[in-house]
């Protein structure tokens, strides 16, 4: 379903203009996400699509359809809706919290249950959370709920406010990779609302920034964001790292991983002069040898280095360059699909594809 705000303006009995004259459309499917200092207008602008908050002036359409003339219920009932800290009922159990929309409307208590537990399984929970209470949940656990929760009713739209911001950092990138798989499965058209750029160049197909004031500053890729910000404001927002961060965005070809020597775990190795990585049976990377070690008998993980990041082949450039930085024999270990070893890349072969990218970083 399209969301198309026109000329979208929020102005608050007796407060200042939280959204001031916004257009945008988000395209069928795709997920745009909203970002800004705060108080710059997101949660309002959010809210307009499902009417928790009327427009002052403009109009918000959902395939071409104003909202202000869907009835306010049935409006929300095709809308799932994920705030931060998951915002459950705490004395329902799991499914009895994600079953809330579906006997809303008017499912039988069996079919509603029934459709919770599969949920459970969308959002990677297991089967035996279902009864428990919400307080019994981790904190990244309860966001899940919250997400199976607004899909409960399979709505084509779902609107997020901030759903991942109350999670330690390792949980919330858990999380967001899950939202990246469902969005891939199921196409929904999503708004997600964070202040974190890095979230927000992460999860968007389109990433809307904007300012305090209520004014819409860029909305594009998050390609085009990062690496041609309209202004100072956009440029500042999206960080002095963006150079770095855009490399997320150029793809890896034409870079060719290089032979490096391996040694296979329970081998005798002998000497060498160089750095050799030691792979398992399956040709999965273990570790490093260094240069001029000496190991009595079988080889075992006991002799080796600890190896850096591994790059998945056909991944961004980024993961490519971080595998060489991180790697202690400075050879960044490409993997395929299986994880086994493909090759090594030095971060001069990584940063020769990057100068010779038509769109590289900072280019104009
Ligand atoms: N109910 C209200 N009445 C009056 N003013 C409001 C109301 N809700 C929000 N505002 C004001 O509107 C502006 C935008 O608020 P909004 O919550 O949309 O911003 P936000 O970007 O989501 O902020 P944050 O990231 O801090 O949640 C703010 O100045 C806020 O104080």
């Amino acid at each position: 379903m399209t969301i198309e705000f026109r000329g979208v303006t929020k102005r608050y009995e007796g407060g200042a203009v939280a959204v001031d004259d916004m257009s945008l459309t988000v395209p069928d499917g795709s997920m745009t996400v909203f970002v800004g200092p705060s108080g710059c207008g997101k949660t309002t602008s959010l809210r307009m699509v499902n009417r928790m908050v009327e427009p002052t002036d403009g109009e918000v359409l959902l395939d071409g359809r104003n909202v202000r003339d869907i009835d306010p219920a049935e409006l929300r009932r095709g809308i799932g809706y994920v705030i931060q800290h998951a915002g459950l009922f705490p004395h329902r159990t799991v499914l009895g919290n994600i079953a809330t929309v579906p006997l809303l409307s008017g499912w039988s208590r069996r079919a509603a249950r029934r459709r919770a537990g599969e949920l459970l399984d969308t959002v990677g929970l297991p089967a035996e959370l279902g009864s428990r209470y919400p307080a019994q949940l981790s904190g990244g656990q309860q966001q899940r709920v919250g997400v199976a929760r607004a899909l409960a009713a399979d709505p084509p739209v779902l609107l997020m406010d901030e759903p991942f911001s109350a999670v330690d950092p390792v949980v919330r990138e858990g999380l967001q990779d899950e939202l990246i798989d469902l969005q891939r499965r199921l196409g929904k058209t999503i708004v997600f609302v964070t202040h974190d750029i890095d979230e927000a160049v992460r999860l968007g197909d389109r990433v809307a920034v904007m300012r305090v004031g209520g004014r819409l500053a860029q909305y594009g890729t998050p390609s085009e964001v990062l690496r041609h910000p309209v202004d100072d404001f956009v440029a500042g927002f999206v960080g002095k790292d963006r150079g770095y961060r855009g490399l997320s965005f150029l793809s890896a070809d034409g870079l060719e991983p290089e032979e490096t020597a391996t040694v296979a775990i329970g081998s005798s190795p002998g000497t060498s002069d160089r750095w050799r990585l030691a792979v398992d049976d399956d040709h999965r990377p273990r570790g490093w040898l260094e240069p001029g070690s000496t190991v009595d008998g079988a080889l075992t993980e006991a002799d080796l280095v600890a190896g850096g990041s591994l790059y998945r082949r056909g991944t961004s450039l980024r993961g490519a360059l971080d595998a060489a930085l991180s790697s202690p024999a400075s050879l960044g270990v490409v993997v395929d699909d299986a994880g086994a070893v493909v090759g090594v890349v030095t971060s001069r072969h990584v940063l020769d594809v990057i100068e010779r990218h038509p769109e590289s970083v900072g280019a104009t």
